[in-house]
Protein backbone atom coordinates (compact mmCIF):
# COMPACT_ATOMS: atom_id res chain seq x y z
CA UNK A 1 0.00 0.00 0.00
CA UNK A 2 1.78 3.02 -0.90
CA UNK A 3 1.71 6.61 1.32
CA UNK A 4 -0.81 8.47 -0.21
CA UNK A 5 -3.29 5.72 0.50
CA UNK A 6 -2.11 5.40 4.45
CA UNK A 7 -2.60 9.25 4.48
CA UNK A 8 -5.90 8.93 2.85
CA UNK A 9 -7.30 6.22 5.42
CA UNK A 10 -4.87 7.41 8.51
CA UNK A 11 -7.15 10.21 10.26
CA UNK A 12 -9.97 7.69 10.88
CA UNK A 13 -7.41 5.52 12.84
CA UNK A 14 -5.21 8.00 14.20
CA UNK A 15 -5.52 9.41 18.08
CA UNK A 16 -8.50 11.87 18.22
CA UNK A 17 -6.69 14.32 20.65
CA UNK A 18 -4.88 15.46 17.58
CA UNK A 19 -4.38 19.58 16.63
CA UNK A 20 -7.34 19.68 14.79
CA UNK A 21 -10.25 17.17 16.07
CA UNK A 22 -12.88 18.32 14.04
CA UNK A 23 -11.18 17.74 10.97
CA UNK A 24 -10.62 14.42 12.19
CA UNK A 25 -14.11 13.75 13.42
CA UNK A 26 -15.21 14.40 9.87
CA UNK A 27 -12.58 11.93 8.16
CA UNK A 28 -14.47 9.24 10.85
CA UNK A 29 -17.83 10.04 9.50
CA UNK A 30 -17.17 10.07 5.99
CA UNK A 31 -14.89 6.69 6.64
CA UNK A 32 -18.08 5.09 8.53
CA UNK A 33 -20.12 5.85 5.58
CA UNK A 34 -17.72 4.37 3.39
CA UNK A 35 -17.57 1.57 5.06
CA UNK A 36 -21.65 1.13 5.30
CA UNK A 37 -21.69 1.70 1.32
CA UNK A 38 -19.43 -0.74 0.61
CA UNK A 39 -20.74 -3.44 3.01
CA UNK A 40 -24.07 -2.60 1.13
CA UNK A 41 -23.05 -2.80 -2.23
CA UNK A 42 -21.17 -6.39 -1.61
CA UNK A 43 -24.57 -7.64 0.27
CA UNK A 44 -26.44 -5.82 -3.21
CA UNK A 45 -24.38 -8.02 -5.25
CA UNK A 46 -24.21 -11.29 -3.37
CA UNK A 47 -28.20 -11.45 -3.53
CA UNK A 48 -28.05 -9.91 -7.08
CA UNK A 49 -25.73 -12.91 -8.09
CA UNK A 50 -27.32 -15.49 -5.95
CA UNK A 51 -30.75 -14.72 -7.25
CA UNK A 52 -30.15 -13.57 -10.46
CA UNK A 53 -26.68 -14.37 -12.86
CA UNK A 54 -24.17 -16.47 -12.69
CA UNK A 55 -24.02 -19.83 -10.78
CA UNK A 56 -27.44 -19.84 -11.41
CA UNK A 57 -27.85 -20.85 -15.12
CA UNK A 58 -26.68 -23.93 -14.02
CA UNK A 59 -25.00 -25.61 -17.51
CA UNK A 60 -28.06 -24.48 -19.51
CA UNK A 61 -27.04 -22.40 -22.79
CA UNK A 62 -27.60 -18.72 -21.85
CA UNK A 63 -29.86 -16.87 -24.51
CA UNK A 64 -27.05 -14.45 -26.43
CA UNK A 65 -27.68 -11.07 -25.71
CA UNK A 66 -27.89 -10.74 -21.99
CA UNK A 67 -25.56 -7.67 -20.87
CA UNK A 68 -23.52 -7.72 -17.14
CA UNK A 69 -25.22 -7.00 -14.08
CA UNK A 70 -28.64 -6.16 -15.71
CA UNK A 71 -28.75 -9.72 -17.71
CA UNK A 72 -31.90 -9.72 -20.33
CA UNK A 73 -33.49 -6.99 -18.30
CA UNK A 74 -33.85 -4.67 -21.70
CA UNK A 75 -35.13 -7.47 -23.95
CA UNK A 76 -37.58 -8.75 -21.64
CA UNK A 77 -39.01 -4.95 -21.12
CA UNK A 78 -39.32 -4.47 -24.61
CA UNK A 79 -40.57 -7.56 -25.42
CA UNK A 80 -43.41 -7.84 -22.57
CA UNK A 81 -45.74 -7.39 -25.18
CA UNK A 82 -45.33 -10.16 -26.94
CA UNK A 83 -43.89 -12.46 -24.41
CA UNK A 84 -44.83 -15.25 -26.33
CA UNK A 85 -43.88 -14.76 -29.23
CA UNK A 86 -40.29 -13.73 -27.80
CA UNK A 87 -39.74 -17.02 -26.08
CA UNK A 88 -40.42 -18.61 -29.38
CA UNK A 89 -38.05 -16.68 -31.00
CA UNK A 90 -35.69 -17.98 -28.60
CA UNK A 91 -36.44 -21.37 -28.78
CA UNK A 92 -35.65 -21.21 -32.32
CA UNK A 93 -32.47 -19.31 -32.10
CA UNK A 94 -31.46 -21.84 -28.98
CA UNK A 95 -32.20 -24.91 -31.29
CA UNK A 96 -35.26 -26.01 -29.40
CA UNK A 97 -33.28 -27.20 -26.37
CA UNK A 98 -33.75 -26.05 -22.82
CA UNK A 99 -32.40 -22.23 -22.48
CA UNK A 100 -32.22 -19.38 -19.95
CA UNK A 101 -32.35 -15.52 -19.64
CA UNK A 102 -31.33 -14.03 -16.70
CA UNK A 103 -33.13 -10.84 -15.28
CA UNK A 104 -32.00 -8.88 -11.82
CA UNK A 105 -33.76 -9.78 -8.70
CA UNK A 106 -35.72 -12.34 -10.49
CA UNK A 107 -35.14 -16.36 -10.32
CA UNK A 108 -33.63 -16.84 -13.16
CA UNK A 109 -35.75 -18.09 -15.86
CA UNK A 110 -35.45 -21.70 -17.82
CA UNK A 111 -37.41 -22.55 -20.77
CA UNK A 112 -38.09 -26.05 -21.38
CA UNK A 113 -39.44 -26.99 -24.86
CA UNK A 114 -38.61 -31.26 -24.51
CA UNK A 115 -41.67 -33.12 -24.02
CA UNK A 116 -39.69 -35.82 -21.72
CA UNK A 117 -38.30 -33.03 -19.66
CA UNK A 118 -41.97 -31.41 -19.32
CA UNK A 119 -43.26 -34.60 -18.74
CA UNK A 120 -40.99 -34.95 -15.84
CA UNK A 121 -41.86 -32.23 -14.53
CA UNK A 122 -45.13 -32.07 -14.43
CA UNK A 123 -45.81 -36.13 -13.66
CA UNK A 124 -42.52 -38.30 -12.65
CA UNK A 125 -41.23 -35.10 -10.19
CA UNK A 126 -43.87 -33.22 -9.67
CA UNK A 127 -43.18 -33.16 -6.07
CA UNK A 128 -39.76 -31.21 -6.82
CA UNK A 129 -41.70 -28.71 -8.93
CA UNK A 130 -44.31 -26.80 -7.68
CA UNK A 131 -45.90 -23.49 -8.13
CA UNK A 132 -44.61 -22.05 -4.45
CA UNK A 133 -43.89 -19.40 -2.51
CA UNK A 134 -43.28 -16.97 -5.35
CA UNK A 135 -46.19 -18.13 -7.90
CA UNK A 136 -48.27 -17.22 -4.07
CA UNK A 137 -46.69 -13.98 -3.98
CA UNK A 138 -47.70 -12.58 -7.77
CA UNK A 139 -51.10 -14.17 -7.97
CA UNK A 140 -52.21 -14.68 -4.12
CA UNK A 141 -54.35 -11.44 -3.72
CA UNK A 142 -55.81 -12.39 -6.45
CA UNK A 143 -56.47 -15.89 -6.36
CA UNK A 144 -56.07 -16.66 -2.82
CA UNK A 145 -55.61 -20.51 -1.64
CA UNK A 146 -57.48 -21.41 -4.59
CA UNK A 147 -56.67 -24.75 -6.82
CA UNK A 148 -55.03 -22.57 -8.98
CA UNK A 149 -51.88 -21.09 -6.45
CA UNK A 150 -51.94 -24.39 -4.08
CA UNK A 151 -49.75 -27.55 -4.41
CA UNK A 152 -49.84 -30.24 -2.09
CA UNK A 153 -52.46 -31.92 0.20
CA UNK A 154 -54.48 -28.60 -0.19
CA UNK A 155 -54.33 -29.02 -4.35
CA UNK A 156 -55.31 -32.48 -3.95
CA UNK A 157 -58.10 -32.33 -1.97
CA UNK A 158 -59.65 -29.47 -3.88
CA UNK A 159 -59.10 -31.27 -7.32
CA UNK A 160 -60.89 -34.06 -5.86
CA UNK A 161 -64.13 -32.28 -4.74
CA UNK A 162 -64.13 -30.57 -7.91
CA UNK A 163 -64.13 -33.51 -10.17
CA UNK A 164 -68.04 -34.41 -9.30
CA UNK A 165 -69.20 -31.73 -11.78
CA UNK A 166 -68.08 -33.19 -14.38
CA UNK A 167 -69.93 -35.98 -15.29
CA UNK A 168 -71.76 -37.27 -18.22
CA UNK A 169 -74.86 -37.08 -17.04
CA UNK A 170 -74.07 -33.17 -15.82
CA UNK A 171 -73.15 -32.07 -19.38
CA UNK A 172 -76.21 -33.46 -20.80
CA UNK A 173 -77.90 -31.35 -18.47
CA UNK A 174 -75.84 -28.32 -19.31
CA UNK A 175 -76.06 -28.68 -22.70
CA UNK A 176 -80.12 -28.51 -22.50
CA UNK A 177 -80.46 -25.93 -19.86
CA UNK A 178 -77.61 -23.83 -19.23
CA UNK A 179 -76.35 -23.25 -22.82
CA UNK A 180 -79.24 -23.89 -24.46
CA UNK A 181 -81.10 -21.02 -21.79
CA UNK A 182 -77.92 -18.46 -22.69
CA UNK A 183 -77.84 -19.41 -26.21
CA UNK A 184 -81.14 -17.85 -26.34
CA UNK A 185 -80.13 -14.66 -24.62
CA UNK A 186 -76.57 -14.75 -27.33
CA UNK A 187 -78.81 -15.36 -30.45
CA UNK A 188 -81.30 -12.65 -29.69
CA UNK A 189 -78.54 -9.90 -29.31
CA UNK A 190 -77.07 -11.22 -32.67
CA UNK A 191 -80.47 -11.03 -34.38
CA UNK A 192 -80.74 -7.43 -32.87
CA UNK A 193 -77.14 -6.66 -34.32
CA UNK A 194 -78.08 -8.03 -37.65
CA UNK A 195 -81.34 -6.51 -37.84
CA UNK A 196 -80.09 -3.00 -36.86
CA UNK A 197 -76.35 -3.61 -38.92
CA UNK A 198 -74.47 -2.18 -35.47
CA UNK A 199 -71.02 -3.93 -35.44
CA UNK A 200 -71.04 -6.51 -31.83
CA UNK A 201 -67.48 -7.34 -30.42
CA UNK A 202 -67.55 -10.77 -30.50
CA UNK A 203 -64.98 -11.38 -27.59
CA UNK A 204 -66.76 -9.19 -24.91
CA UNK A 205 -69.92 -11.24 -26.32
CA UNK A 206 -67.81 -14.68 -25.73
CA UNK A 207 -67.10 -13.92 -21.82
CA UNK A 208 -70.51 -12.72 -21.05
CA UNK A 209 -71.96 -16.29 -22.64
CA UNK A 210 -69.29 -18.26 -20.57
CA UNK A 211 -69.54 -15.74 -17.30
CA UNK A 212 -73.33 -16.62 -17.49
CA UNK A 213 -72.95 -20.11 -17.97
CA UNK A 214 -70.16 -20.95 -15.43
CA UNK A 215 -72.16 -18.74 -12.76
CA UNK A 216 -75.71 -21.30 -13.43
CA UNK A 217 -73.49 -24.34 -13.76
CA UNK A 218 -71.27 -23.49 -10.86
CA UNK A 219 -72.44 -21.30 -8.64
CA UNK A 220 -76.41 -21.71 -9.52
CA UNK A 221 -76.71 -18.12 -9.81
CA UNK A 222 -78.28 -15.89 -12.46
CA UNK A 223 -75.66 -12.91 -13.32
CA UNK A 224 -76.92 -11.62 -16.46
CA UNK A 225 -74.09 -10.27 -17.97
CA UNK A 226 -75.10 -11.20 -21.62
CA UNK A 227 -78.67 -9.67 -21.29
CA UNK A 228 -77.45 -6.58 -19.85
CA UNK A 229 -77.02 -3.53 -21.73
CA UNK A 230 -74.27 -1.58 -20.01
CA UNK A 231 -70.89 -1.28 -22.32
CA UNK A 232 -68.71 -2.95 -19.59
CA UNK A 233 -69.35 -5.34 -17.20
CA UNK A 234 -67.22 -4.14 -13.53
CA UNK A 235 -65.97 -7.56 -12.32
CA UNK A 236 -65.26 -8.52 -15.48
CA UNK A 237 -62.72 -5.20 -15.97
CA UNK A 238 -61.30 -5.87 -12.66
CA UNK A 239 -60.67 -9.42 -13.14
CA UNK A 240 -58.77 -8.62 -16.68
CA UNK A 241 -57.13 -5.65 -14.87
CA UNK A 242 -55.80 -7.82 -11.82
CA UNK A 243 -54.58 -10.63 -13.98
CA UNK A 244 -52.20 -8.33 -15.96
CA UNK A 245 -51.12 -6.89 -12.79
CA UNK A 246 -50.11 -10.05 -11.01
CA UNK A 247 -48.83 -11.47 -14.04
CA UNK A 248 -46.37 -8.37 -14.76
CA UNK A 249 -45.21 -9.24 -11.57
CA UNK A 250 -43.05 -12.45 -12.93
CA UNK A 251 -41.32 -10.10 -15.40
CA UNK A 252 -40.65 -6.87 -13.45
CA UNK A 253 -37.61 -6.81 -11.18
CA UNK A 254 -38.32 -4.90 -7.55
CA UNK A 255 -42.24 -5.17 -8.54
CA UNK A 256 -42.77 -4.81 -5.12
CA UNK A 257 -41.26 -1.26 -4.97
CA UNK A 258 -42.10 0.54 -8.18
CA UNK A 259 -46.05 -0.93 -7.97
CA UNK A 260 -45.92 1.27 -5.05
CA UNK A 261 -44.59 4.17 -7.01
CA UNK A 262 -46.09 3.55 -10.14
CA UNK A 263 -49.64 3.13 -8.70
CA UNK A 264 -50.34 -0.24 -9.84
CA UNK A 265 -50.58 -1.73 -6.15
CA UNK A 266 -54.08 0.82 -5.55
CA UNK A 267 -55.18 -0.67 -8.78
CA UNK A 268 -54.82 -3.78 -8.00
CA UNK A 269 -56.39 -3.60 -4.31
CA UNK A 270 -59.58 -1.45 -6.15
CA UNK A 271 -59.60 -4.36 -8.27
CA UNK A 272 -59.56 -7.17 -5.46
CA UNK A 273 -62.27 -5.45 -3.90
CA UNK A 274 -64.17 -5.51 -6.76
CA UNK A 275 -63.73 -9.03 -7.37
CA UNK A 276 -63.84 -10.15 -3.81
CA UNK A 277 -67.20 -8.03 -3.78
CA UNK A 278 -68.60 -9.73 -6.29
CA UNK A 279 -67.32 -13.60 -5.26
CA UNK A 280 -68.59 -13.07 -1.78
CA UNK A 281 -72.12 -12.09 -2.92
CA UNK A 282 -72.48 -15.60 -4.94
CA UNK A 283 -71.52 -16.71 -1.55
CA UNK A 284 -73.87 -14.82 1.22
CA UNK A 285 -76.63 -15.66 -1.59
CA UNK A 286 -76.35 -19.21 -1.37
CA UNK A 287 -75.43 -18.97 2.45
CA UNK A 288 -79.27 -17.27 2.98
CA UNK A 289 -80.71 -19.70 0.15
CA UNK A 290 -79.46 -22.76 2.17
CA UNK A 291 -80.96 -21.30 5.47
CA UNK A 292 -84.26 -20.24 3.80
CA UNK A 293 -84.59 -24.05 2.97
CA UNK A 294 -83.38 -25.74 5.89
CA UNK A 295 -86.60 -23.35 7.62
CA UNK A 296 -88.72 -24.77 4.95
CA UNK A 297 -87.39 -28.32 5.53
CA UNK A 298 -87.83 -28.04 9.07
CA UNK A 299 -91.43 -27.03 8.74
CA UNK A 300 -91.47 -29.86 6.55
CA UNK A 301 -90.70 -31.98 8.85
CA UNK A 302 -92.53 -31.27 11.52
CA UNK A 303 -95.78 -31.37 9.26
CA UNK A 304 -94.48 -35.12 8.05
CA UNK A 305 -94.00 -36.10 11.48
CA UNK A 306 -97.52 -35.15 12.28
CA UNK A 307 -98.86 -36.68 9.44
CA UNK A 308 -97.72 -39.88 7.74
CA UNK A 309 -93.89 -41.14 7.74
CA UNK A 310 -92.40 -40.53 4.42
CA UNK A 311 -92.98 -43.46 1.67
CA UNK A 312 -89.67 -45.22 0.29
CA UNK A 313 -90.26 -44.15 -3.57
CA UNK A 314 -90.46 -40.37 -1.78
CA UNK A 315 -87.31 -40.41 -0.45
CA UNK A 316 -85.26 -42.19 -3.08
CA UNK A 317 -87.05 -39.39 -5.13
CA UNK A 318 -85.41 -36.59 -2.31
CA UNK A 319 -82.42 -38.55 -2.38
CA UNK A 320 -81.92 -38.81 -6.37
CA UNK A 321 -82.40 -34.92 -6.56
CA UNK A 322 -79.78 -34.11 -3.62
CA UNK A 323 -77.31 -36.40 -6.20
CA UNK A 324 -78.59 -34.08 -8.81
CA UNK A 325 -78.06 -30.85 -7.33
CA UNK A 326 -74.88 -31.52 -6.01
CA UNK A 327 -73.53 -32.68 -9.51
CA UNK A 328 -75.22 -29.66 -11.04
CA UNK A 329 -73.47 -27.06 -8.01
CA UNK A 330 -70.02 -26.57 -7.53
CA UNK A 331 -70.39 -24.57 -5.03
CA UNK A 332 -73.02 -26.79 -2.76
CA UNK A 333 -70.16 -29.21 -2.85
CA UNK A 334 -67.88 -27.26 -1.53
CA UNK A 335 -69.82 -25.40 1.04
CA UNK A 336 -70.90 -28.98 2.28
CA UNK A 337 -66.94 -30.65 2.87
CA UNK A 338 -64.76 -30.95 4.78
CA UNK A 339 -61.15 -29.04 4.52
CA UNK A 340 -58.17 -31.12 4.48
CA UNK A 341 -58.28 -29.33 8.36
CA UNK A 342 -61.10 -31.31 8.74
CA UNK A 343 -63.76 -28.16 9.28
CA UNK A 344 -66.30 -26.60 7.00
CA UNK A 345 -64.39 -23.84 4.11
CA UNK A 346 -64.99 -20.40 6.10
CA UNK A 347 -66.81 -17.36 3.73
CA UNK A 348 -62.89 -16.27 2.61
CA UNK A 349 -61.80 -20.03 1.23
CA UNK A 350 -65.39 -20.13 -0.59
CA UNK A 351 -64.60 -17.12 -1.96
CA UNK A 352 -61.39 -18.06 -3.27
CA UNK A 353 -62.66 -21.28 -4.99
CA UNK A 354 -65.61 -19.35 -6.65
CA UNK A 355 -62.91 -16.60 -8.03
CA UNK A 356 -60.54 -19.79 -9.24
CA UNK A 357 -63.26 -21.75 -10.90
CA UNK A 358 -64.96 -18.66 -12.52
CA UNK A 359 -60.83 -17.71 -14.08
CA UNK A 360 -60.88 -20.96 -15.35
CA UNK A 361 -64.62 -21.79 -16.40
CA UNK A 362 -65.20 -18.27 -17.72
CA UNK A 363 -62.03 -16.83 -19.49
CA UNK A 364 -60.23 -19.97 -21.01
CA UNK A 365 -63.60 -21.03 -23.00
CA UNK A 366 -64.21 -17.40 -23.84
CA UNK A 367 -60.91 -16.55 -25.88
CA UNK A 368 -60.79 -20.29 -27.10
CA UNK A 369 -64.47 -19.65 -29.13
CA UNK A 370 -63.15 -15.95 -30.07
CA UNK A 371 -59.75 -16.98 -31.65
CA UNK A 372 -61.77 -19.83 -33.50
CA UNK A 373 -64.12 -17.29 -34.62
CA UNK A 374 -61.39 -15.29 -35.20
CA UNK A 375 -59.76 -17.97 -37.50
CA UNK A 376 -62.41 -18.99 -39.18
CA UNK A 377 -62.57 -15.19 -40.27
CA UNK A 378 -59.33 -15.36 -41.94
CA UNK A 379 -59.42 -18.95 -43.47
CA UNK A 380 -63.54 -18.86 -45.58
CA UNK A 381 -62.34 -22.58 -46.63
CA UNK A 382 -62.27 -23.64 -43.11
CA UNK A 383 -66.06 -22.10 -42.74
CA UNK A 384 -67.25 -23.81 -45.41
CA UNK A 385 -66.24 -26.94 -44.66
CA UNK A 386 -67.34 -26.41 -41.08
CA UNK A 387 -71.04 -25.01 -42.39
CA UNK A 388 -71.41 -27.93 -44.61
CA UNK A 389 -70.67 -30.45 -41.04
CA UNK A 390 -73.35 -28.24 -39.69
CA UNK A 391 -75.83 -28.94 -42.66
CA UNK A 392 -75.13 -32.64 -43.00
CA UNK A 393 -75.24 -33.09 -38.87
CA UNK A 394 -78.29 -30.44 -37.54
CA UNK A 395 -80.05 -30.65 -41.17
CA UNK A 396 -82.04 -27.24 -41.78
CA UNK A 397 -82.28 -24.27 -39.74
CA UNK A 398 -85.82 -24.26 -37.50
CA UNK A 399 -87.67 -21.81 -40.02
CA UNK A 400 -87.03 -19.46 -42.63
CA UNK A 401 -88.49 -16.58 -41.61
CA UNK A 402 -85.71 -14.11 -40.17
CA UNK A 403 -88.83 -12.98 -37.47
CA UNK A 404 -89.86 -16.46 -37.00
CA UNK A 405 -86.01 -17.94 -36.15
CA UNK A 406 -85.28 -19.71 -33.02
CA UNK A 407 -82.09 -20.09 -31.52
CA UNK A 408 -79.99 -23.33 -32.87
CA UNK A 409 -79.94 -25.38 -30.19
CA UNK A 410 -77.37 -28.41 -31.10
CA UNK A 411 -77.97 -31.60 -28.81
CA UNK A 412 -75.00 -33.44 -26.82
CA UNK A 413 -75.20 -36.15 -29.34
CA UNK A 414 -75.05 -33.80 -31.96
CA UNK A 415 -72.19 -31.85 -30.86
CA UNK A 416 -70.51 -35.07 -30.30
CA UNK A 417 -70.74 -35.64 -33.97
CA UNK A 418 -69.65 -32.29 -35.18
CA UNK A 419 -65.61 -33.34 -35.62
CA UNK A 420 -64.40 -30.84 -37.76
CA UNK A 421 -66.05 -28.06 -35.39
CA UNK A 422 -64.23 -29.86 -32.86
CA UNK A 423 -61.15 -29.91 -34.91
CA UNK A 424 -61.41 -26.43 -35.64
CA UNK A 425 -61.36 -25.18 -31.87
CA UNK A 426 -58.65 -27.50 -30.94
CA UNK A 427 -56.81 -26.55 -33.48
CA UNK A 428 -57.32 -22.45 -32.65
CA UNK A 429 -56.35 -23.62 -29.05
CA UNK A 430 -53.24 -24.68 -30.39
CA UNK A 431 -52.51 -21.80 -31.91
CA UNK A 432 -53.81 -19.33 -29.23
CA UNK A 433 -54.01 -21.57 -25.97
CA UNK A 434 -55.56 -20.08 -23.23
CA UNK A 435 -52.55 -20.71 -20.49
CA UNK A 436 -49.74 -19.68 -22.92
CA UNK A 437 -46.61 -19.74 -20.61
CA UNK A 438 -46.83 -21.45 -17.28
CA UNK A 439 -44.23 -22.05 -14.84
CA UNK A 440 -42.93 -24.44 -11.94
CA UNK A 441 -40.37 -23.75 -9.07
CA UNK A 442 -37.56 -26.17 -8.37
CA UNK A 443 -37.70 -27.09 -4.39
CA UNK A 444 -34.57 -29.06 -4.60
CA UNK A 445 -31.77 -28.83 -7.63
CA UNK A 446 -32.93 -31.01 -10.48
CA UNK A 447 -31.48 -32.49 -13.72
CA UNK A 448 -33.76 -32.92 -16.50
CA UNK A 449 -34.08 -36.15 -18.62
CA UNK A 450 -32.57 -33.30 -21.49
CA UNK A 451 -29.44 -33.07 -18.95
CA UNK A 452 -30.00 -29.96 -18.09
CA UNK A 453 -29.07 -28.73 -14.38
CA UNK A 454 -31.52 -26.54 -12.72
CA UNK A 455 -30.21 -25.12 -9.20
CA UNK A 456 -32.96 -25.10 -6.47
CA UNK A 457 -35.34 -22.22 -6.07
CA UNK A 458 -35.11 -21.43 -10.10
CA UNK A 459 -37.90 -21.26 -12.17
CA UNK A 460 -39.03 -23.11 -15.40
CA UNK A 461 -41.21 -22.02 -17.95
CA UNK A 462 -43.06 -24.53 -20.32
CA UNK A 463 -45.14 -22.77 -23.01
CA UNK A 464 -48.12 -23.93 -24.46
CA UNK A 465 -47.98 -21.40 -27.05
CA UNK A 466 -44.58 -22.47 -27.85
CA UNK A 467 -44.76 -26.04 -27.69
CA UNK A 468 -47.43 -25.98 -29.91
CA UNK A 469 -45.94 -24.48 -32.52
CA UNK A 470 -42.86 -27.36 -32.68
CA UNK A 471 -42.31 -28.19 -36.20
CA UNK A 472 -40.45 -31.53 -35.13
CA UNK A 473 -43.95 -32.65 -33.60
CA UNK A 474 -46.68 -30.58 -35.68
CA UNK A 475 -44.68 -30.67 -38.93
CA UNK A 476 -43.50 -27.57 -41.01
CA UNK A 477 -46.75 -26.12 -41.60
CA UNK A 478 -46.98 -25.77 -37.73
CA UNK A 479 -47.95 -22.28 -37.60
CA UNK A 480 -50.89 -22.66 -40.20
CA UNK A 481 -54.00 -23.42 -38.62
CA UNK A 482 -55.19 -26.36 -40.31
CA UNK A 483 -57.98 -27.78 -38.42
CA UNK A 484 -58.13 -30.79 -41.06
CA UNK A 485 -54.44 -31.86 -39.62
CA UNK A 486 -56.93 -33.28 -36.11
CA UNK A 487 -59.47 -35.68 -38.42
CA UNK A 488 -55.95 -37.74 -39.83
CA UNK A 489 -54.80 -38.24 -36.84
CA UNK A 490 -55.02 -42.23 -35.32
CA UNK A 491 -55.25 -40.82 -31.98
CA UNK A 492 -55.03 -37.63 -29.70
CA UNK A 493 -51.42 -35.79 -29.73
CA UNK A 494 -49.63 -36.38 -26.40
CA UNK A 495 -50.77 -33.76 -23.73
CA UNK A 496 -46.80 -32.78 -23.38
CA UNK A 497 -46.64 -32.00 -27.17
CA UNK A 498 -50.06 -30.39 -27.65
CA UNK A 499 -50.26 -28.52 -24.11
CA UNK A 500 -52.94 -26.40 -24.06
CA UNK A 501 -55.40 -28.69 -21.53
CA UNK A 502 -52.22 -29.02 -19.51
CA UNK A 503 -50.69 -32.46 -18.76
CA UNK A 504 -50.15 -35.33 -16.11
CA UNK A 505 -51.95 -35.32 -12.66
CA UNK A 506 -52.80 -31.29 -13.08
CA UNK A 507 -54.85 -31.86 -16.05
CA UNK A 508 -57.11 -29.60 -17.03
CA UNK A 509 -60.52 -30.74 -15.27
CA UNK A 510 -63.00 -28.96 -17.44
CA UNK A 511 -61.63 -30.15 -20.68
CA UNK A 512 -64.77 -32.23 -21.61
CA UNK A 513 -66.73 -29.43 -20.55
CA UNK A 514 -65.12 -26.81 -22.60
CA UNK A 515 -64.73 -28.94 -25.74
CA UNK A 516 -68.62 -29.45 -26.06
CA UNK A 517 -69.25 -25.90 -24.87
CA UNK A 518 -67.09 -24.35 -27.21
CA UNK A 519 -68.54 -27.13 -30.16
CA UNK A 520 -71.59 -26.60 -28.88
CA UNK A 521 -71.74 -21.92 -29.70
CA UNK A 522 -69.93 -22.45 -32.59
CA UNK A 523 -72.48 -24.52 -33.90
CA UNK A 524 -75.35 -22.66 -32.40
CA UNK A 525 -74.13 -19.57 -33.44
CA UNK A 526 -72.21 -20.23 -37.14
CA UNK A 527 -75.09 -22.37 -38.11
CA UNK A 528 -77.41 -19.21 -38.13
CA UNK A 529 -75.20 -16.09 -38.45
CA UNK A 530 -72.20 -15.14 -40.82
CA UNK A 531 -69.58 -12.53 -39.29
CA UNK A 532 -67.55 -10.56 -40.95
CA UNK A 533 -64.67 -8.30 -39.53
CA UNK A 534 -65.36 -4.80 -39.10
CA UNK A 535 -61.76 -4.44 -40.64
CA UNK A 536 -61.52 -7.18 -43.02
CA UNK A 537 -58.10 -9.31 -42.35
CA UNK A 538 -57.07 -6.69 -39.27
CA UNK A 539 -54.75 -8.36 -37.33
CA UNK A 540 -55.63 -9.21 -33.32
CA UNK A 541 -53.15 -9.52 -30.69
CA UNK A 542 -52.50 -10.87 -27.55
CA UNK A 543 -52.63 -9.12 -24.26
CA UNK A 544 -49.47 -10.38 -22.17
CA UNK A 545 -51.52 -11.62 -19.28
CA UNK A 546 -52.55 -15.14 -17.28
CA UNK A 547 -54.61 -16.21 -19.80
CA UNK A 548 -54.68 -15.19 -23.78
CA UNK A 549 -56.71 -12.26 -24.45
CA UNK A 550 -57.41 -10.46 -27.74
CA UNK A 551 -55.65 -6.71 -27.33
CA UNK A 552 -58.46 -5.06 -30.07
CA UNK A 553 -61.33 -7.50 -28.83
CA UNK A 554 -63.13 -8.90 -32.41
CA UNK A 555 -65.63 -6.42 -33.92
CA UNK A 556 -68.08 -7.62 -36.35
CA UNK A 557 -71.12 -7.19 -37.82
CA UNK A 558 -73.43 -9.88 -37.93
CA UNK A 559 -75.83 -11.33 -40.61
CA UNK A 560 -78.63 -13.93 -40.72
CA UNK A 561 -77.60 -16.37 -42.92
CA UNK A 562 -79.86 -17.05 -46.03
C1 LIG B 1 -60.76 -23.96 -23.61
C2 LIG B 1 -60.94 -24.00 -22.34
C3 LIG B 1 -59.91 -24.40 -21.32
C4 LIG B 1 -58.56 -24.45 -21.40
C5 LIG B 1 -57.70 -24.12 -22.59
C6 LIG B 1 -58.06 -24.86 -20.11
C7 LIG B 1 -56.74 -25.04 -19.80
C8 LIG B 1 -56.26 -25.35 -18.54
C9 LIG B 1 -54.88 -25.36 -18.16
C10 LIG B 1 -53.72 -25.04 -19.08
C11 LIG B 1 -54.80 -25.70 -16.86
C12 LIG B 1 -53.55 -25.78 -15.99
C13 LIG B 1 -53.40 -24.50 -15.23
C14 LIG B 1 -52.36 -24.57 -14.15
O1 LIG B 1 -52.58 -25.13 -13.11
O2 LIG B 1 -51.32 -24.03 -14.29
C15 LIG B 1 -56.14 -25.92 -16.41
C16 LIG B 1 -56.46 -26.31 -15.15
C17 LIG B 1 -57.75 -26.40 -14.71
N1 LIG B 1 -58.90 -26.22 -15.46
FE1 LIG B 1 -59.03 -25.76 -17.38
N2 LIG B 1 -59.12 -25.03 -19.27
C18 LIG B 1 -60.27 -24.77 -19.97
C19 LIG B 1 -61.55 -24.80 -19.50
C20 LIG B 1 -61.90 -25.17 -18.24
C21 LIG B 1 -63.25 -25.19 -17.75
C22 LIG B 1 -64.51 -24.84 -18.54
C23 LIG B 1 -63.19 -25.57 -16.48
C24 LIG B 1 -64.34 -25.72 -15.57
C25 LIG B 1 -64.40 -25.26 -14.41
C26 LIG B 1 -61.77 -25.82 -16.15
C27 LIG B 1 -61.29 -26.23 -14.94
C28 LIG B 1 -59.96 -26.37 -14.62
C29 LIG B 1 -59.48 -26.68 -13.29
C30 LIG B 1 -60.33 -26.92 -12.06
C31 LIG B 1 -58.09 -26.71 -13.35
C32 LIG B 1 -57.10 -26.96 -12.22
C33 LIG B 1 -56.57 -28.36 -12.32
C34 LIG B 1 -55.55 -28.64 -11.24
O3 LIG B 1 -54.76 -27.77 -10.89
O4 LIG B 1 -55.56 -29.76 -10.79
N3 LIG B 1 -61.03 -25.57 -17.26
N4 LIG B 1 -57.02 -25.69 -17.46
Amino acid sequence: MGTDTLAFIRPAFSNPFTANPGASGDAQLCNTYLAIGLATLVLLVAYYWRTAVGCRTGNVQLLPGGKPLIGHMIQLLQNQHRFHDWILEGATRMGWKTYCFTVPLLPTWFVVTDPTSIEYILKTEMHNWVKGSHFFATFGPVLGHGIFTSDGPHWLWQRKLATHIFSVKGFKRYMSQVFAEHMDILSARMAAAAASSTPIDLHDLMYRFTLDSFGKIGFGVQLGCLASSDAKVPFAVAFDTAQVICVQRFTSPGWRLTELLNGKRSQLNACCSVIHGFAHDIVQQRRELLAQQQAADAAAGADAAAGAAKTAAMKEQQEEQEDDNSAQDLLSLFMAAKGVDGKPLNDKELVDTVINFIIAGRDTTAQALSWTLYELLQHPAAEQQLLQELQEVLGPLPADSSSSRQAVHPSYEQVRQLRFTRACFLEALRLHPSVPANLKFAVHADTLPDGSAIPAGCQVLYSPYVVNRSKSFWGPDAEEFRPSRWLSMDSMPSPYSYLSFHAGPRLCLGQRLAELEGVYVLAGLLARFKFSQVQPGAKVDYVFSTSLPMMQGLAVTVQERE
